[in-house]
């Protein structure tokens, strides 16, 4: 027991537990500040977008805490959820990365409280319930609508004219986007190592995006992974729905980037888990069925995790900067979450679109296409959208947003979208790698000079998580959060 500082309420059976979680928030904030870190904590809660979120932060923090100690006790506990009060808390919970748990008086004595083990878990890729009220009205499962037949594509799905595919770009172009040959450039040969890297640079430069071929990846995780998503998708509506994406989050079943209720939405069905670090994680929505999702997904992820941080050192030697591993220093304990996303065939591709627009808000991503899927992902380059045809056991690599405001603007994230097919379906697995949301970012000096003005600022990485996770997806408008001149016709 810490001398001098008042222990929180009793949590024993029957008691509130609201009550003993905001006592456990002040005893931690009292704890803190004695240790002279209340700083740190203070600037996470005015990160906090209510009081609901500051609760939930608090309590998070309480949880990460704890968790370090025990964190498979967490997962495993559910709470009876009985006033009223703690009803309307819980609500809020559910859809942030940890079940609530109660914390009884005992456990807290035992908590590491070390000054070194503080982190407090901003989570935005796992947005819990934001506190404004948002209406989305009826969105439509598109498998259950697809099932129908429907003779009219129902008129939320009907993109304006300047935004409709056109078919003919759905021809995969002669100059398709780059390949990396990955075990050329982990290799020994020393001169196609280096002429790898200039195409490394040339792909980051010119198109931001390529295609990594020999990724050293076993052809059993990828076909693996790609079986479960499949599955998955095939498990009847009810049983998906137990899964549910809440308005405004970005994890479970359903379309995320929905605020209103008249903004268009995607042809297409996702279901979305935040992977590392754990804390991130909503264990609710690990789903139960099909058997060996959770392991298959953890040896996935393990795999493309190592991929991603060898792409960056990679991608760090082609920008000519001193220290490989710069990125992997830079980013802290890297977030990793992954999205799939199934599109259903669609009578009228020319109408729809599979996903909108959009530049990844990660570092880099990796996308896996299903076997056998149409071609459907498009890339704007030079104004026009660039298909990119499918090669088998291909990842296709993206640079995100964080990797242009590093690089000061060198390499750029780029628009790309996905565009359904009249008779197949499309499967893609999507891993979105970024750093902690801890981490302050701006562009490197090293990238900044005369000629290279700087043209970001530097945010909290949390914070622009935030920013991403609540507004529509809209091409690269998103970035504008970090230029220092926003480009206001974009
Ligand atoms: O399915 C695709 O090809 C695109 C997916 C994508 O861009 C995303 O999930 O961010
Ligand atoms: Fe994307």
């Amino acid at each position: 027991m810490i001398s001098g500082v008042k222990q929180p309420g009793s949590m024993e059976a029957g008691s509130n537990r609201v009550e003993g979680i905001i006592s456990l928030a002040s005893y931690l904030v009292r704890t803190y500040q004695r240790k002279g870190s209340f700083s740190r904590f203070r600037t996470s809660m005015s990160r906090g977008w209510d009081n609901g979120q500051i609760d939930n932060n608090i309590t998070r923090f309480g949880l990460q805490e704890w968790g370090h100690a025990n964190f498979s006790t967490i997962e495993r506990l559910v709470p009876p959820y009985t006033t009223s009060a703690t009803h309307k808390l819980c609500n809020n919970f559910n859809n942030t990365p940890m079940s609530v748990v109660p914390l009884p008086t005992t456990r807290l004595d035992s908590m590491p409280l070390h000054a070194s083990v503080l982190s407090i878990p901003v989570l935005f890729f796992m947005a819990p319930v934001p506190s404004f009220p948002i209406k989305v009205g009826h969105i439509d499962d598109v498998q259950e609508l697809r099932k129908t037949e429907p003779t009219q594509i129902p008129q939320r799905f009907v993109r304006d004219m300047s935004e409709r595919p056109k078919l003919a770009a759905m021809v995969p172009s002669p100059n398709d986007i780059p390949i990396i040959d990955l075990s050329k450039l982990v290799g020994s040969d020393r001169d196609e190592q280096g002429r790898q890297i200039v195409q490394l640079k040339t792909a980051c430069e010119e198109w931001g995006f390529f295609q990594v071929v020999n990724h050293g990846i076993d052809s059993s995780v990828v076909e693996n992974i790609e079986e479960v998503a499949k599955d998955f998708f095939m498990l009847p509506l009810e049983e998906k729905q137990k899964y549910p994406m809440a308005p405004g989050t970005v994890q479970g079943y359903g379309q995320a980037f929905v605020f209103s209720e008249n903004q268009k939405l995607d042809w297409c069905n996702m279901f979305a888990l935040g992977v590392e670090p754990p804390c991130i994680r909503n264990p609710e929505l690990w789903p139960s069925k099909p058997a060996h999702f959770g392991e298959t997904l953890e040896v996935y992820s393990r795999e493309i995790r190592q991929l991603c941080k060898n792409l960056l050192r990679y991608i760090a030697v082609s920008l000519g900067l001193k220290k490989g591993d710069v990125f992997e220093e830079m980013f802290g304990e890297a977030v990793q979450a992954v999205r799939m996303n199934y599109y259903p065939s669609c009578s009228r591709p020319d109408l729809v679109l599979g996903l909108s627009p959009h530049s990844d808000g990660s570092a880099i991503t990796v996308l896996q296409q299903g076997k056998g899927s149409s071609v459907g992902l498009q890339i704007l380059k030079e104004g026009k959208w660039v298909s990119v045809q499918p090669i088998p056991n291909a990842l296709v690599i993206n640079i995100g947003d964080t990797i242009e405001v590093l690089t000061n603007g060198r390499y750029k994230s780029v628009e790309h979208r996905a565009v359904t097919h009249k008779e197949k379906d499309r499967l893609s697995i999507v891993t979105f790698y970024a750093p902690s949301y801890e981490v302050e970012l701006g562009p490197m000096a090293e990238l900044v000079d005369k000629k290279n003005p700087c043209r970001y600022k530097r945010y909290n990485h949390g914070d622009y998580s935030k920013h991403y996770v609540t507004n529509k997806l809209q091409g690269k408008r998103t970035l504008e959060f970090a230029k220092i001149e926003p480009e206001t016709s974009a």
